[in-house]
């Protein structure tokens, strides 16, 4: 119901209506108000979580607050649920001040609201969708708390379920390219299982956070077809079986029926009209619809209005995904998975992914430049990335004498292992910051043409490549991509693009448009080739990337262990220093 007391959504002005869309990233989450007839975007409001990322210790819970914090092992990556809400109640209301402040709308118009969050991000909790680490007797427990899809300590129980599901023949994991991730629900779950038995018992549901916001929203807890197709193995209506879970642990035998197993929602569906609470924390009208949850690289791709086989979106930032739809059902090797409707429905939805590349750029900016680069970059008023970017921009293809593999966050698609790691080769004396930093560019763009052949040469042919994400800005960067891949590159022409996506969903939620494919049609926008490889630069590149090639496949492929051997090594040295909790 309105506050109006009306029911029927459509009953605002469809010239005025407006629809509020929701993006939760890494770091923060950002708010928008979009105009339903046009997609035009007229206000936005940003929230950075407090708690950002728990990567080393648990900020959160009494022990951090007397000054005595858990620490967390190598590769946990935890989030604070209540961060969440808080978007809820600043960068919403933040979004409507401006939209009234400069186009003076009137909040009364909003028909719905959507949301989009980084996943596989889980949250633990009770029945009614309370967070594990909100209970006082959990609140120092690590595995209380969300764990982020950047968390990937979990990559044995992953590596577990790989070998017991060829092991038995199970037909879902050819739907995964052969390997499930240590990022996704079943690897953390195990993990939580085998690490902390009494929350795991203590737990009732393990939620996408995807869908837990939808829940503080709607009241409603639905699975969105997304998650639960792509990170919840749920595929032709039906989750990995009993036998399965039990051959993995008999203890785990009742995990999807006892903590996963839930109400299905498609997306662009209505899952719940606002509450009361929910209206007050937002400023938002009581009653309009709450659209299922969504994926930040899925709800992308109708805010690119690239919904088309064919047409790859990748999502760059902190990592990039990437989606694309497709007629046909192929199997391809180290995607991420491909989903029936997982991106709209009537298509299979195909998703691959990169899981570090502005992150890599970000921990070399922080990790490996001089001091004397961050005072010419301050005196210049350039960000260190537009510094070392603009001296890259010089070079020669192939003149700094580098390449690279981009896995410093491990390797997620074609290989599917996040014990892999980073590494440059060709280093000298005289090899200078900005040389490594354009090896790490580049080695992304391997990273991703690597991804777009797996799919052309499995039968999913990818013709244009859409980019979307915080990495947009960085041109020479759009241009290496362009060259490397050989493809036409357009860009979304949002700087909100999942935002817009959510909203999207929203306008589609309420009813103002039959479907996503149709409302991309008016809502979504992208700049169509907006860099075109240059045939010279994509030969010099063509000679780098079989550097590349070699080095992925000796290293990622088991001839040389290394990196594998590397990350045990660390582990053990850190457990002696820490002692044996750590
Ligand atoms: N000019 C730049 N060139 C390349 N990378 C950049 C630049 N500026 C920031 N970054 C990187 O972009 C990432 C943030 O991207 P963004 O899309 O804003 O975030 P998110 O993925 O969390 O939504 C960070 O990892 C940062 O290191
Ligand atoms: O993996 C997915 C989606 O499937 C992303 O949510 C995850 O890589 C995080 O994305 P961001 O880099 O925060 O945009």
């Amino acid at each position: 119901m309105r506050p109006d007391g009306q029911d029927d959504d459509m009953t605002v002005d469809p010239q005025r209506a407006l629809v509020v869309g929701v993006d939760y990233g890494t770091l923060s989450g950002r708010a928008v108000v979009v105009r339903v007839h046009d997609g035009a975007e007229l206000g936005s409001g940003v929230h950075a979580y407090p708690h950002a990322v728990m990567d080393s210790q648990l900020t959160a819970g009494p022990a951090a607050e007397a000054g005595e914090p858990v620490a967390l092992a190598p590769e946990w990556a935890l989030q604070v649920p209540a961060d969440y809400v808080d978007v809820l109640k600043t960068a919403v209301p933040a979004a409507l001040a401006a939209a009234q402040a400069e186009h003076g709308i009137d909040v009364n118009d909003v028909i719905g609201i959507g949301t989009d969050f980084t996943a596989c991000t889980m949250v633990p909790t009770t029945a009614d969708g309370t967070p594990l680490c909100e209970l006082p007797e959990f609140a120092d427990r690590p595995h209380a708390y969300v764990k982020l899809w950047k968390h990937h300590a979990a990559q044995s129980h992953a590596d577990r379920i790989n070998a017991l599901a060829h092991e038995r023949g199970e037909a879902w994991i050819n739907r995964y390219g052969g390997l499930i991730s240590s990022e996704w629900e079943f690897a953390k779950g195990l993990q939580l299982l085998e690490e902390d038995r009494e929350v795991y018992d203590a737990m009732d549901h393990w939620v996408e956070a995807a869908d837990w916001i939808v829940w503080q929203l709607g009241g409603r807890y639905v699975r969105n077809a997304c998650t639960a197709g792509y990170k919840g193995i749920y595929q032709d209506g039906e989750y990995p079986s009993t036998d399965f879970l039990a051959a993995l642990n008999p203890e785990f035998a009742g995990f999807v029926a006892d903590k996963v197993e839930h109400e299905i929602g498609q997306l662009g569906a209505p899952a719940g009209r606002l509450t009361a609470e929910a209206a007050a924390w937002t400023g938002l009208p009581k009653g309009i619809a709450v659209a299922v949850g969504n994926v930040d690289a899925h709800v992308t791709a109708p805010a690119a209005n690239a919904v088309e086989p064919g047409q790859m979106v990748a999502i760059m930032g902190t990592s990039t995904c990437h989606v694309m739809n497709g007629d046909e059902l192929h199997q391809v090797p180290g995607m991420c998975g491909v989903v029936d409707g997982g991106i709209v429905e009537g298509l299979w939805g195909y998703e691959a992914g990169q899981s570090g590349v502005g992150d890599i750029f970000g921990w070399f900016v922080d990790n490996g430049v001089p001091p004397a680069y961050v005072t010419a970059a301050a005196e210049r008023g350039l960000s260190v990335h537009q510094y070392l970017t603009e001296l890259a921009a010089e070079q020669q293809i192939g003149e700094h004498g580098l390449i690279a593999l981009d896995w410093h966050s491990g390797n997620r698609s074609v290989l599917v292992d996040h014990e892999l790691s980073g590494i440059v080769v060709g280093q000298t004396l005289a090899t200078k910051p900005e040389d490594t930093y354009r090896a790490l560019l580049e080695a992304t763009a391997f990273g991703t043409r690597t991804i777009v052949e797996a799919f052309t040469s499995s039968g999913v042919p990818v013709t244009e490549l859409v980019v979307a994400g915080g990495l947009l800005k960085n041109a020479l960067l759009m241009q290496i991509y362009a060259d490397v891949t050989r493809l036409p590159l357009s860009t979304i022409a949002s700087d909100q693009g999942p935002a817009l996506g959510s909203a999207i969903h929203a306008a589609v939620a309420a009813g103002a448009y039959p479907d996503v494919r149709t409302a991309a049609k008016s809502m979504g926008k992208r700049t169509v080739a907006a860099y075109t490889p240059i045939e010279e630069n994509s030969q010099r590149y063509d000679a780098l990337f079989a550097e590349y090639s070699t080095l992925h496949d000796y290293f990622g492929r088991g001839a040389n262990e290394v990196m594998h051997r590397l990350k045990a090594i660390r582990r053990e040295a850190r457990a002696d220093r820490l002692g044996a909790d750590a």
